[in-house]
């Protein structure tokens, strides 16, 4: 009998899967699964998809451990999360699969769970995803009702073509109102409430029933097993000692340790050093079979062989490759620098290290007078930037500057000179510094966004009021239930950049949600702001705004300025200017540094002391014409923040 290696039995004994050993730990890895058991009708590959924070992760736990996937104990909280950040903020950044076996009417059955993000950042992450699967779980909190996200996974599920299983979760809690819910899905899914499930993610409650309905509803792969093999590459991870792990999805055929594999994407040939399936952990099987879905090890040593949306095939049975995916466009780009320049190559292998493992980020060299050596940075979007920040911090312990993020925008050109010299008509603009002056110019366009708002509708004056600030159109209102709005709204991508969700959140107590995707480019007037101290410009401070925000931008970083610099000798005017117009002002008095008059006495290595820390402070100092700028007052003004 094949033995199978189970991570569910804290010791050896019979396995569910009946003529199958299931034993634990599973360090040695010579005995390997024997996947030829389950048979295709017996396979489901589904997600779960849900808005922030409905339970997705807790039924992921709940479904690992009926199944005897993980023990059940208070440890594994969030098995699927692996994340140190994402433990932390409790999202789900990167998708993790699991595979389940789960003995129903007589049958046993192999569940292939691929985990989803639940942010919209990740959206392209949840689309990779849904790929690999015939059917979602969609989860909606019992309380909270459909939000932005649950409307946007939904979508993408259906545009897929996936069986949608409707959970209504946490329906334990007080103020649960699970027929509201169903109400909702009712109306704005097209799904019979009778579909619904109700359970209680976190008591287990109804749990088994969704696995029922997995088996039940979902169709198993549609697959064959005597074809070549076709293997999609639906995500990969970057591993120190064995290179790139790619999560497979089996299309067709089987693979093992020894095949000789093509990327249909590079052409590039590889041996399969490894096969198995995901339980979360490798687990090394035999062969995978049409059908399965689990990991391959066949010595690519960067993520980028292993592209997702790739197609795998055997060398010399080439196989009609999948049409692959988009790949992910950073829609936000942000300045990156080490706090110390002595950092620099710390920081430089600890970005290589983690765009290993995130392909989606872009990373240009870049250099800024005040700021050093450093980067620009292109991110998916707002949470993807922090997330990305965050684990330089935690995982490779890096301290850096992190510049205002901007939006990529676009310039058609008109001057004959600059078309000749960019080789096109229409170029990209991620840095002030290249932004080409309106008389070569026919047209400016920024990024725009489709918003979806959700909110009860005592909140959608407020929210009104704020979407026009932010240069909003509105596309669409409607009731979903009796007090419960959605808006549409056509965003440039730059408004809501920096601090929408934030306001949006906090004028609505909470309850509103946000969910944006991409809508192309609009035509929009721009200009190039410079900052100007005693009538020099200051390089690395000019920004590219809306003309209608000029000014407020202006008069917000000359105000920072002035916070930030120190008095001088003379006079110092901090002015914001469009070309030769000055569009805000503000006036540093002068002021004589009198570094001694703090000594009493005449006690000279105090003088001495005093005079050395004031040499120290200058040297950190830089020159904008006579006037010196502390790096601070750069930092002030550059580094990311809230704005008012
Ligand atoms: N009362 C109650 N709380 C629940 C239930 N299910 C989940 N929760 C709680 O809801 C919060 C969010 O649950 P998660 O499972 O982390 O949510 P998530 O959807 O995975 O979040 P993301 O990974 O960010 O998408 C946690 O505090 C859970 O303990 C439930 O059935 N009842």
């Amino acid at each position: 009998a094949p033995a199978l290696l189970c991570p569910s039995q804290p010791r050896v004994g019979r396995c569910p899967v009946e003529h199958v050993v299931f034993r634990r730990p599973y360090s040695s890895q010579k005995e390997q699964l024997d996947m030829s058991i389950f048979h295709v009708e017996n396979i489901r590959n589904f997600s779960i998809i849900a808005h922030v924070d409905h339970g997705k992760s807790t039924l992921a736990d709940r479904l690992l451990e009926i199944t005897g996937t993980i023990a059940k104990t208070d440890h594994n909280k969030q098995v699927l999360d692996k994340l140190q950040v994402e433990r932390e903020r409790g999202i789900t950044v990167k998708a993790q699969t699991a595979s389940l076996f789960y003995h129903y009417k007589g049958i046993y059955y192999l569940l292939n769970l691929i985990d989803t993000p639940g942010h919209v950042d990740f959206n392209y992450e949840v689309s990779r995803s849904l790929s690999a699967c015939q059917g979602v779980v969609l989860v909606v909190d019992a309380n909270e009702g459909i939000q932005a996200q649950t409307m946007a996974n939904f979508y993408l599920a259906f545009e897929a073509q996936l069986t949608i299983i409707p959970v209504i979760n946490k329906i334990d809690l007080k103020n649960a109102d699970p027929e509201r819910v169903e109400k909702q899905i009712e109306k704005l899914f097209d799904i019979s409430k009778d579909e619904c499930i109700r359970i209680s993610a976190k008591l287990g409650t109804s749990v088994d029933k969704v696995l029922q309905e997995v088996i039940e509803k979902i169709p198993p792969p549609s697959v064959n097993i005597s074809d070549p093999l076709k293997a999609l590459v639906f995500d990969s991870t970057f591993d120190h000692y064995r290179g790139v792990i790619a999560n497979i999805a089996l299309l067709g055929g089987e693979v093992q340790k020894g095949h000789k594999i093509v990327s249909a994407h590079t052409r590039k040939t590889y041996e399969v050093h490894e096969v198995g399936i995901l339980t979360p952990n490798e687990q090394p099987t035999q062969k995978l079979y049409a059908g399965q879905v689990g990991y391959l090890i066949a010595g690519m040593k960067e993520v980028t062989e292993a592209q997702i949306g790739d197609t795998l095939y055997l060398h010399k049975q080439p196989v009609e490759p999948l049409p692959g995916f988009k790949s992910a466009k950073p829609m936000v780009f942000a300045g990156m620098y080490p706090i110390d320049q002595s950092e620099y190559n710390n920081l430089k292998s600890a970005i290589e290290k983690l765009t290993l493992n995130d392909s989606s980020v872009t990373v240009v060299r870049d250099s800024s007078l005040a700021l050093g050596a450093g980067w620009r940075l292109g991110f998916l979007g707002l949470l993807h930037m922090e997330v990305f920040n965050q684990r330089l911090e935690q995982e490779y312990n890096a301290s850096v500057i992190l510049t205002t993020p901007t939006v990529p925008y676009k310039a058609k050109l008109s001057s004959a000179k600059l078309i000749k010299e960019y080789g096109k008509e229409e170029i990209t603009i991620i840095n002030p510094a290249e932004f080409p002056d309106k008389i070569s110019v026919s047209e400016y366009l920024e990024p725009i966004v489709l918003g979806t708002i959700l909110t009860p509708d005592e909140f959608m004056g407020k929210i009104i009021t704020l979407c026009q600030a932010r240069r909003a159109v509105q596309k669409d209102m409607v009731y979903i239930d009796d007090h419960r709005v959605m808006l549409k709204y056509i965003f440039p991508l730059n408004e809501i950049v920096v601090d929408f969700y934030d306001a949006l959140k906090s004028l609505s107590s909470g309850y509103a949600s946000f969910d944006y995707e991409d809508a192309g480019y609009q035509a929009t007037d721009l200009v190039k702001m410079s900052i100007l101290l005693n009538g020099n410009p200051v390089e690395e401070l000019g920004t590219i705004v809306h003309k209608d925000k000029a000014y407020a931008v202006g008069k917000a970083i000359c105000e920072r300025l002035k916070d930030a610099i120190p008095r001088q000798l003379f006079e110092i005017a901090i002015q914001a200017s469009l070309g030769s117009k000055i569009i805000a002002r503000e006036t540093l008095k002068a002021y004589k540094k009198d570094v001694l008059a703090k000594c009493y006495g005449g006690d000279i290595t105090r003088k001495m002391k005093l005079l050395k820390r004031q040499a120290e402070g200058k040297k950190k100092m830089r020159k904008i014409g006579k006037v010196e700028v502390p790096k601070d007052a750069f930092l002030n003004v550059l580094k990311r923040q809230p704005e008012k």
